[in-house]
């Protein structure tokens, strides 16, 4: 064969290639620094991509947000998407933060959840659908089926940062149902309605958070199925304890990627199989999203998404008052509740050991 052959032939494949459409992540990274800084209007929703949801396409991206709060930078730049609700026709913000980076980065334990859960509250987050690529533990969970989760186990390891409250100011919140059951009764609804059309949605589920990156023994996989457990991740701790210290109504949308390791029939998972099924199912994870964001663009639930059953909660919570704060945790948490340098409930609390909830009520304006 004469050596030029391959040559022409590489040359005629690459004139005849039809034009490149998949974008480099260097194209990306300087698409995202090319839009603006800032954003005047406060965002209310925010939705948190994991495994093979770096963004969301078919949005119009309109600023790039580069944060930096007291707990470190996030995991990317926040970008703001406009998404035209389609009973309203409005422009309603949304924020999309990418939880391993922008490449695929960041390790489920390095995933700095602090940092992205304070960056979504400054910019005024209140609602945060969160997606996740789990393992199922449970035979009629099949891979591309969606689970709305409504409980959790924790079995990360304790190496990730999980409050806000410490170094000298001690709260505790409530977790005993982690997930925001307001939004998740919207959420399901909204996969139920693309039922018929490829969703397949489980309405509950317990899901075990592991500490990864290693994947789970089988012994561990049989027992979290002894323990009930229905889907497997390693991303849902800390960030829903957070998004709960932040008053931040938090749920998360889980996608069956793989059967892990425990069903003798089936190849133990594998990260070809997760990033396979996430992308052969893209576009339903995409239409349920667009589903869930016009739902809670609707004016009748600006109360959920404003998540208003959560605002105080974190004040009845402090067992530290304000005035023993130091100054350092005093910068902090003033940052991410602006005026908590001034919260005087917990003396109200303490002095007169009112019913908290009826003070969150008659002293909302506090
Ligand atoms: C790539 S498989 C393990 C990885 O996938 C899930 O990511 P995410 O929850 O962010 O979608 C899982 O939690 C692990 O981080
Ligand atoms: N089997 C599995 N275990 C933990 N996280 C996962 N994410 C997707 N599949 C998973």
């Amino acid at each position: 064969m004469p050596l030029w052959t391959p040559v022409r032939r590489h040359f005629a494949h690459f004139v005849s290639r039809p034009l490149r459409t998949i974008e480099s992540p260097k194209q990306r990274a300087r698409r995202m620094a090319a839009l603006p800084n800032e954003y005047k209007d406060s965002v209310r929703i925010a939705v948190i991509g994991g495994t093979g949801l770096k963004e969301l396409p078919g949005f119009t991206q309109v600023a790039s947000l580069d944060i930096t709060t007291p707990w470190g930078k996030p995991s990317s730049p926040i970008t703001i998407l406009h998404h035209k609700c389609s009973t309203s026709g409005k422009d309603v913000p949304v924020a999309f933060l990418s939880r391993h980076g922008l490449h695929h980065e960041i390790a489920p334990h390095e995933v700095p959840s602090r940092a992205n859960i304070a960056a979504l509250r400054s910019i005024g987050v209140r609602t945060i659908i969160a997606f996740s690529a789990v393992g199922s533990l449970q035979e009629h969970i099949k891979p591309r089926d969606f689970v709305v989760p409504d409980q959790v186990i924790d079995r990360t390891k304790g190496i990730r940062p999980f409050t806000f409250f410490e170094g000298g100011a001690v709260a505790h919140v409530g977790f005993a149902d982690p997930f925001d059951e307001k939004v998740a009764k919207i959420v399901r609804a909204c996969g139920h309605s693309l039922e018929g059309d490829g969703v397949v949605l489980h309405d509950r589920g317990t899901l075990i958070c592991m500490e990864g990156p290693q994947f789970s023994t089988r012994a561990e996989s049989n027992l979290y199925r002894s323990w009930g457990g229905s889907v497997i991740n390693m991303s849902c701790l800390p960030e829903a304890k957070l998004a709960r210290e932040a008053e931040i109504a938090y749920q998360m949308i889980c996608m069956s990627t793989d059967y892990d390791c425990w069903r003798e029939s089936t190849e133990d998972v594998t990260v070809e199989m997760v990033m396979g099924n996430m992308k052969a199912n893209a576009a339903n994870a995409r239409r349920f999203v667009s589903a869930v964001l016009d739902t809670l663009s609707l004016d009748a639930h600006a109360d959920t998404v404003n998540a208003k059953h959560l605002e105080g909660s974190v004040k009845f919570g402090l067992s530290t008052p304000v005035t023993q704060w130091n100054p350092e945790v005093k910068k902090k948490l003033d940052w991410l509740f602006p005026g908590a340098q001034n919260w005087s409930l917990f003396k109200y609390r303490q002095e007169y050991g009112v019913d908290t909830q009826s003070a969150i009520r008659s002293t909302s304006q506090d």
